[in-house]
């Protein structure tokens, strides 16, 4: 397995639309220092060269602390900041086309909703899954709920680490306590926080904690 599944623990996935005037590498800085083990940053409206200038400078503060950076859906951007991997939907590049293009070092992240989508992407050499949204989400209006019961299938049916996502909050996190995901992926509750040190800090707390009491299904 490539990933450590620990390093899936508290996921931070970017959205400029929550920075409120803060610049992108310094709240990123701010939830690295309260814990986040991995980021990806997500652009959905960005010209290639601004998205390339926003990854170098949001990759020299993951690389200070030793923490990987995925990108979202952009091969080219993950090749020219050397990331260390790309996250992709199942509206984008197919993830065996993104492992024929980065070659078998990166990581590749893969959105599934069912168990079917799961498998299919595991054995297209996914490294690890996203699966939501677990509360719906306010920040992803075209996502679908997702049952607590089809993640923990979907955990189930595959051996590489799984990633929650969607609406989770400091506040709901407890209700994932038992469920059989390797992590929890979140934007709002860290990039709207008014102290997302202390956000991140709050909610690694929970999840070491919820990972002590019950420990992780594979
Ligand atoms: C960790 C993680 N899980 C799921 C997603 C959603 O990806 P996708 O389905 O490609 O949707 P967009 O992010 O492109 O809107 C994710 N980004 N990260
Ligand atoms: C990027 C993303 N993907 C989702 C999915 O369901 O696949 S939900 C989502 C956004 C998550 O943001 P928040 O933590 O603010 O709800």
């Amino acid at each position: 397995m490539k990933i450590d599944p620990q390093l899936l623990r508290l996921y931070a996935v970017t959205d400029r639309g929550h920075l409120n005037g803060r610049s992108l590498p310094d709240v990123v800085d701010e939830i690295l220092a309260g814990g986040v083990t991995i980021v990806q940053l997500r652009e959905k409206d960005m010209l290639l060269e601004d998205f390339i200038r926003e990854a170098l400078a949001v990759k020299k503060v993951t690389d200070r602390w030793g923490v990987p950076l995925i990108i979202n859906d952009n091969i080219q951007v993950c090749q020219a900041v050397s990331a260390a991997g790309v996250h992709v939907g199942q509206s984008d590049m197919e993830a065996g086309q993104v492992r024929r293009l980065l070659g078998p070092e990166k990581i590749i992240g893969v959105t599934a909703k069912t168990v079917e989508q799961a498998l299919a992407a595991q054995a297209a050499g996914a490294d690890y899954l996203g699966c939501g949204a677990v509360f719906g989400s306010a920040t992803k209006l075209d996502t679908k709920k997702m049952e607590l019961d089809t993640l923990d299938d979907i955990c189930r049916h595959v051996s590489i680490p799984v990633v929650a996502i969607g609406g989770i909050s400091f506040e709901n996190i407890s209700q994932l306590s038992g469920r059989l995901m390797d992590g929890v992926a979140a934007v709002s509750a860290l990039f709207s926080a008014g102290n997302p040190k202390k956000a991140a800090q709050d909610l690694r707390e929970k999840i070491d904690s919820m990972y002590s009491s019950a420990g992780s299904a594979k």
